[in-house]
């Protein structure tokens, strides 16, 4: 909201008046409030009957209010307290408070004004909608149309309203006011203004382990964004701090607000950096009573893998280039390295063979239209016609007359069965992926588009670690797809169990007990796979690779994509963007862009800006409002004493703020900064990489050398700017030298 006027010159009573005044108004709140949850507690005890309700009063006829929301056909959703009786259930048992709004308006600055407060139409808003025995709201769900005034009116366009109010709340307790007068000679002489502000109120509470909901003091330009269509692709920019992943998260529980049929059944599906910034984020849609929605990291996209390793940077760059389709497209149909090279048949009284060249022959034949996991039966009659051409003219009689009879004597003899088993098993993707470590045969795959260098850097890579990487993962739902998922087989009842191999490492080979246990259990976590909306946070870190795989997921969907190039840890954000605009060019698009920075000291913010600034001119640089007073603090450690200097720094910290304290330190002197830091014996202190930093913040933020940070790092610059615009309230920065700040123009 905007900032307007608020009581300090509207009611001009002395200190015990005030206090009085603030003491009623509280009581009255209250009284409603607690009609509010009485009505909801009420609904819980008698689910069944207010079932029966919902549905008479979808039989009523109503006029007014009610009526307009039945039109837009979102009355199911706040007709019925037995569905807000379900959510606050599901709220967490902290939860804010169901009520959390108030807009009293008049008819318009053409009707003359309200003679007293009494006059003014007044409505609650909250985080559902709920309606008292005669149907009339007692609050509505904040997402209806109704309540877009509260969000959107301003002392310029005041929509009506007169006074706005927001209400301060520990569960189901009001604590305190905050009014913004938006219409001050509008305003009757009894109309109480309290309270310094809410978003500023908001803003300056010390900032826990998880992100919490804005949804009392979102501001115009973000509930656009929130509220754009659900079709197409909604694309969401803004520099760091201007409440894009809120915004996205609030977005996610408008669209299921505004057609719960389509996304509840189809599917919401958030993707994010890390599991650090999941786990950061997973509050909020419940919070706002949404669970329905599937939250991952991109290391998660794939059932069965949960990576959370980095590749060093060169490494990276390589995997999630769009070079490597070609790559694991020749890997994924090139005949399997430890498969035989000849086949001996003994049948009819000959001996049947086929060599190298006519094996590969049938492969690639097989492979022609069919991806590897899925032509078993077509490789199977390739070898069978090779066989027979080579089966003497001689021979082909009576049992062995035909090609189809020569076929199945062929197929059971045990050496053809024991040759197809290792000649063409099921390929998992891991098995494959792993095939990449071997220089020569990824020089083979990678021709001309991968320098000689860089092919040994990613075999090494490959080699080194059994664990599966974040830009790995894109690499494996490449190959599913190239490789095909495998049908049953005629032999067997049982599925295939895709995750073997992923989740296990190099075993290929199941017993049928085990492949029926995993494939049960992948059943069971079996989540839909295609989305209906896709929302993609930090979206400028997704590799090309990283674009496909996400894409994937969403053949049918719409699409909420928000991020900030500025903050990109991809080497080459345009090659990114590019990646996105190719995959969803076929959608309607609809930009918009968040201009204030809500989260960063003005002091902190103009820091940061200039050490960006210095290597992208052009970075967008949103608006910083809130000031300490306090400036960063850069400060140069002795030799050897940077772990030191680390823990010193995080305990002043401790000191001088009330939330959590980061310490954001390159990977390599994690191991020396993290004891010190479990020294201190505070959980409010963390250590945490750049890379895992993105996205969430702290009230205190201590950066270990930033200098290494950009060398260190895929970003570079970028990644330190990402680094720096993590605090709120104070920044220490420890270095060895000075030379890093930015050189100001004196
Ligand atoms: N309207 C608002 N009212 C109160 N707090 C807000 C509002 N908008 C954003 N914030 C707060 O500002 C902080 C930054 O928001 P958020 O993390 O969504 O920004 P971002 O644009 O995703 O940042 P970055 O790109 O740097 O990761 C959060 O603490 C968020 O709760």
């Amino acid at each position: 909201m905007d900032q307007t006027p608020t009581s300090a010159d509207h009611n001009s009573d002395g200190a015990d008046g005030a206090d009085s005044m603030e003491r009623a108004e509280l009581a009255a709140e209250q009284q409603h409030v607690d009609r509010v949850y009485g009505r909801v507690e009420e609904a819980a005890r008698s689910a069944s009957r207010i079932a029966v309700d919902g549905y008479q009063r979808g039989q009523a006829q109503n006029v007014g209010r009610v009526r307009e929301e039945e039109q837009t056909g979102l009355y199911e959703r706040d007709v019925l307290v037995f569905a807000a009786a379900r959510r606050i259930a599901e709220l967490d048992a902290e939860h804010e408070g169901l009520v959390f709004g108030r807009l009293d308006s008049d008819r318009g600055d053409d009707e003359p004004q309200a003679p007293a407060a009494a006059g003014l139409d007044k409505l609650y808003v909250g985080r559902i909608g709920v309606r008292d025995a005669e149907y009339e709201p007692l609050v509505i769900d904040w997402r209806a149309p109704a309540a877009e005034p509260f969000y959107r009116a301003t002392a310029t366009d005041r929509q009506k309203v007169v006074r706005r109010r927001v209400l301060r709340n520990k569960g189901p307790r009001i604590v305190g006011l905050e009014d913004d007068l938006l219409a001050p000679e509008r305003a009757p002489e009894d109309l109480p203004v309290m309270g310094e502000g809410a978003l500023m109120a908001s803003l300056s509470r010390a900032r826990g382990h998880t992100m919490r909901d804005i949804v009392a003091t979102i501001q115009a330009e973000q509930d656009k964004a929130i509220r754009s269509t659900a079709r197409g692709v909604t694309v969401i920019g803004g520099g760091p701090g201007t409440g894009k992943t809120v915004v996205a998260l609030h977005r996610a529980a408008y669209l299921l607000y505004s057609d719960r049929r389509r996304f509840e059944r189809g599917g919401v599906l958030v993707v994010g950096p890390s599991a650090a910034f999941m786990a950061y984020i997973e509050r909020v849609l419940p919070s706002l009573g949404e669970n329905t929605v599937s939250l991952r990291a991109v290391g998660e996209l794939v059932d069965g893998v949960k990576a959370t390793a980095v590749d060093e940077a060169e490494v990276a760059a390589i995997k999630g280039s769009l070079r490597m389709r070609g790559v694991l497209s020749r890997a994924a149909r090139d005949r399997v390295p430890t498969a035989p090279t000849t086949l001996r048949v003994f049948i009819g009284g000959a001996t049947v063979e086929l060599d190298a060249n006519q094996l590969d022959n049938v492969r690639r034949n097989a492979l022609r239209r069919t991806a590897r996991n899925r032509a078993a039966a077509e490789a199977r009659k390739g070898l069978i016609a090779a066989l027979w051409q080579r089966f003497p003219e001689d021979l082909r009689t009576g049992p062995l007359g035909d090609r189809e009879a020569f076929g199945d004597r062929a197929t059971d003899t045990p050496a053809f069965r024991t040759f197809f088993g290792q000649w063409w098993p099921v390929v998992t993707p891991e098995a494959a992926l792993r095939w990449l470590g071997d220089p020569r045969r990824l020089q083979r795959w990678a021709r001309n588009e991968l320098t000689p260098r860089e092919v040994d850097a990613l075999a090494r890579g490959i080699r080194t670690t059994d664990e599966f990487t974040i830009a790995d993962v894109a690499l494996l739902d490449e190959l599913t797809t190239l490789l095909g998922r495998p049908l049953a087989t005629e032999n067997t009842d049982e599925e295939f169990d895709w995750l073997e191999g992923l989740s296990e490492g190099v075993n290929e080979v199941l017993t049928s007990s085990e492949r029926r246990a995993r494939a049960a259990a992948a059943r069971e976590a079996e989540e839909p796979e295609e989305y209906a909306h896709v929302l993609v946070d930090e979206a400028q870190d997704l590799s090309p690779m990283q674009w496909r795989m996400v894409t994937r997921r969403g053949p049918q969907a719409s699409w909420t994509i928000v991020g900030d190039p500025a903050q990109s840890s991809w080497p080459d954000p345009d090659e990114a963007r590019g990646a996105m605009d190719s995959m969803l060019s076929h959608l309607q698009r609809h930009t918009y862009r968040l201009s204030t920075n809500y989260r960063n000291s003005a002091e902190i913010y103009s820091f940061a800006g200039e050490v960006i600034r210095q290597s992208i001119p052009d970075a967008d640089l949103p608006n910083a409002v809130r000031s300490t007073g306090v400036e960063p603090d850069h400060r140069v450690f002795d030799d050897g004493k940077v772990s030191q200097a680390a823990g010193e720094a995080a305990a002043e910290l401790l000191q001088l703020v009330e939330g959590t304290v980061g310490v954001i330190v390159p990977p390599a002197l994690r191991p020396i900064v993290e004891p010190v830091l479990a020294e201190l014996g505070d959980p409010r202190v963390v250590a945490v990489s750049p890379l895992d930093s993105k996205g969430l913040e702290y009230d205190g933020v201590v950066v270990v050398e930033p200098d290494r940070i950009v060398s260190d790092t895929l970003g570079g610059v970028r990644a330190l700017y990402v680094v720096l615009t993590r605090a709120t309230q104070r920044l220490i920065t420890i270095n060895s030298t000075t030379q890093w700040l930015p050189t100001r123009d004196s």
